[in-house]
């Protein structure tokens, strides 16, 4: 068995909640049915419950009720497969896989709320770009959870990275991420992936520390950050689009990852998110471990949540 059958099926297993949300559930309603209007609406009621959120929804039904009008004899399989077509044209759009320029060092600035798996993430993202031989430093931009640096140092160990700063005399975020990105340069790293702290009691506080952080990281590189990745947890459903616009209009995203994908039934919010923001998904987190994290591919993820 190759390589990219075991990512589908990986893929697959882990989309499981949400493919029987959606997927199984539509297969149902269509199975052995006229395709009619009736049937639109029960559609259009399935995808809204599979976290797909109505500005989405409405422009899946509405393309597919001109598909019925136009192919009038349409049977359950054509009926399935215009369906596919048309969650297609959303994700393939955002569908842009992240390639590391090549700026010694890259870097990565992960934002987030806490709890959707930042830390994590970085830690998996260090390990897929070890794989590809690439050097990779890490930064602790979180200050407000004690743990959260040791966890990303636990993580950088694992992972093989060259180093992980953690602290220098100071505990302010900005001055740490500055430290990083000047040792970082001079060893010419490939990769500097920077963690920042989730808390949000403060939006406004919160939001200017990232601006800091990003001014720091202009003086030493004005074309860095070279990608803002928003990290985004797949089991807070639509609120997540509530997340993508608060970031973006604070600080621009430039990539998304949603993690926590396994498991949840709420997998359909990736469609709302790839219509709302033109934003790429860049890779997707379907598990605890360091290697569950997968480059976001659209035509693997529709058919996991729609195939049989
Ligand atoms: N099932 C599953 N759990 C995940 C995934 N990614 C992260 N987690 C878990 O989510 C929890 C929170 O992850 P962290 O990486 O600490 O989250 P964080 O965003 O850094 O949190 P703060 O540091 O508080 O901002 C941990 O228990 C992780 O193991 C994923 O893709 N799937």
């Amino acid at each position: 068995m190759n390589r990219a059958y075991n990512l589908f099926n990986r893929l697959k297993q882990s989309l499981l909640n949400t493919r029987k949300k959606l997927g199984d559930n539509i297969i149902e309603l269509i199975r052995n049915k006229r395709i009619d209007t009736v049937i639109l609406d029960k559609i259009k009621n399935q995808l809204l419950i599979a976290d797909i959120n109505i500005h989405t929804t409405q422009k899946i039904i509405n393309n597919l009720r001109n598909y019925i009008s136009f192919n009038t004899n349409c049977n359950e399989q054509s009926f399935h497969d215009a369906l596919r077509n048309e969650m297609l044209k959303i994700v393939t759009l955002i569908d842009r896989p992240l390639f590391l320029q090549e700026k010694k060092p890259f870097i990565i600035l992960m934002v987030g709320v806490n709890g959707v798996g930042k830390t994590t993430t970085i830690g998996k993202l260090a390990h897929y770009y070890r794989l590809k031989n690439k050097t990779v430093m890490l930064a602790a931009g979180d200050t407000c959870r004690a743990a959260a640096a040791d966890q990303l140092e636990i993580l950088g160990k694992r992972s093989g990275c060259i180093a992980v700063i953690t602290k220098n005399t100071t505990s302010d975020s900005a001055s740490i991420v500055f430290d990083a990105v000047k040792i970082a340069k001079i060893k010419s790293v490939d990769l500097l992936i920077i963690d920042t702290a989730g808390r949000l009691q403060n939006k406004i506080y919160a939001m200017e520390e990232l601006k800091k952080i990003i001014r720091v990281i202009t003086k030493i590189d004005a074309t860095a950050p070279h990608e803002t990745m928003l990290v985004l947890d797949a089991n807070i459903g639509q609120n997540s689009v509530n997340q993508v616009r608060m970031f973006n209009e604070a600080i621009k995203i430039t990539g998304i990852v949603m993690t926590k994908l396994d498991g949840s039934a709420k997998g359909g919010t990736l469609l709302s998110i790839a219509d709302h923001f033109s934003i790429p998904i860049r890779y997707i987190g379907i598990g605890q471990n360091i290697d569950d994290l997968q480059p976001f591919k659209s035509h693997n993820f529709v058919e996991a949540i729609l195939k049989e």
